[in-house]
């Protein structure tokens, strides 16, 4: 089998504060695919999104004080600046939840799409070159064709009238106009893997759906590896083909997400299902039943779910939780839990599949 687009293996990122160390990530293990959508799912605070900016070395103020990140047969942990901002500028993009993030406001939008073409085709070319060992000419036609590429993934972005709105400014764009216009320069870079953080968490349903669609197609596509991190089981119901299901900075499950989603094997994972029908609102955000998360101040050297579930022993505050293979790739990280325990709810209903026509309101 060939190596995974991106290996992160018992990746582990601190941060210290004046109340004590934050186990962020406290120890996860994942990986995405070339053309493979992996959803993270987890509640507020469960270490999604410092992963992410760990995987990107963007973990400051933070530390990473153990674990691999591969991408690409490269070590990010060990990369040095050099070869993280060439990876980071092209072969892996991110985009977060906010757009006004990435978009400059004085600049169009159109304009700021061409640069992200022109930087990455100035800097495939210079590559060359420096192998040749001969100097760069500026091209006169780069301009024009950056600004026609630019034109062309505004378009792939399903951004309507892409010439006539390529030279409008970020605030004449709705929020889902701007979220896709981030999204084409993401992928102006061509990379082979996007991470996008609750990219649609702000957008309304159905710009949502778009959205997330056009992630799917671009897996297809492009053989884009994709790495979704959602706190909204819905979302990952209907775009992902695995889920790592995260708490407490720690893997409790991962595996196809209909696997996840139909038979959840861990405490956790079965918690969070039932509580999202209870809690049916679209957009609501997860919650695992009573209780409140794990204080990452001091970290887990156990389960980080074991004072709130109701199958904890004394060995699940000892030590670290061995994870255990199910089957085609299903993982849980319990060694308490009756794999055949009825599911929590009996009207919970099986969410809505990738390929189904889903519609995430229905669990
Ligand atoms: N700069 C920081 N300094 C100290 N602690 C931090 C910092 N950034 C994140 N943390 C802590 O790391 C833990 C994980 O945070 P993270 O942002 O990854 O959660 P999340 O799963 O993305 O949550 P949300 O769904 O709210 O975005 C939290 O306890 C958070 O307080
Ligand atoms: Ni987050």
């Amino acid at each position: 089998m060939s190596d995974p687009l991106l290996r992160v293996e018992d990746l582990q990122t601190q941060y210290h504060t004046t109340r004590g160390t934050v186990h962020a990530v406290d120890g996860a293990s994942f990986t995405v695919d070339r053309g493979e959508i992996v959803g993270i799912l987890g509640e507020s605070g469960s270490g999604k999104s410092v992963t992410a900016r760990s995987i990107c070395r963007l973990e400051d103020p933070g530390k990473i004080v153990d674990g691999a990140v591969t991408f690409d047969r490269t070590d990010l942990t060990t990369a040095d600046e050099s070869t993280l901002r060439r990876i980071r500028g092209s072969d892996i993009s991110m985009v977060f939840q906010d757009p006004t993030e990435t978009l400059n406001p004085v600049s169009s939008v159109g304009e700021q799409i061409a640069e992200a073409v022109r930087i990455h085709d100035t800097e495939e070319r210079q590559r060359l070159l420096d192998y040749l060992g001969v100097p760069l000419f500026r091209n006169r036609s780069a301009w024009s064709d950056a600004h026609e590429r630019a034109i062309e993934l505004m378009d792939q972005m399903d951004i309507p009238n892409p010439e006539s709105r390529s030279s409008a400014y970020p605030h004449e764009f709705s929020g889902g106009l701007r979220q896709r216009a981030v999204l084409a320069i993401a992928l102006a870079s061509e990379p082979s893997l996007l991470i996008a953080d609750e990219p649609t968490t702000a957008l309304d349903t159905t710009t949502q759906a778009d959205i997330l669609r056009r992630f799917r197609t671009l897996r297809d596509e492009r053989d884009l590896g994709i790495l979704l991190i959602s706190h909204d089981i819905g979302v990952i119901a209907q775009t992902c083909d695995r889920v790592v299901v995260l708490y407490g900075g720690q893997v409790m499950e991962s595996g196809p997400v209909e696997t996840v989603l139909t038979e959840p094997a861990h405490p956790y994972t079965r918690a969070l299902l039932s509580c999202s029908v209870r809690n049916s609102e679209p957009g609501e955000r997860v919650r695992s039943a009573d209780g409140s998360p794990p204080d990452p101040v001091g970290g887990h050297v156990a389960c980080p779910f074991a004072d709130r579930c109701q199958y904890a022993t004394p060995t699940c505050r000892e030590g670290r939780i061995p994870t255990t293979e199910l089957d085609d790739g299903h993982r849980v990280a319990c060694v308490e839990a009756p794999l055949d325990a009825p599911a929590e709810s009996p009207h919970r209903r099986a969410p809505p599949m990738p390929d189904g026509g889903a519609d995430r309101d229905s669990i």
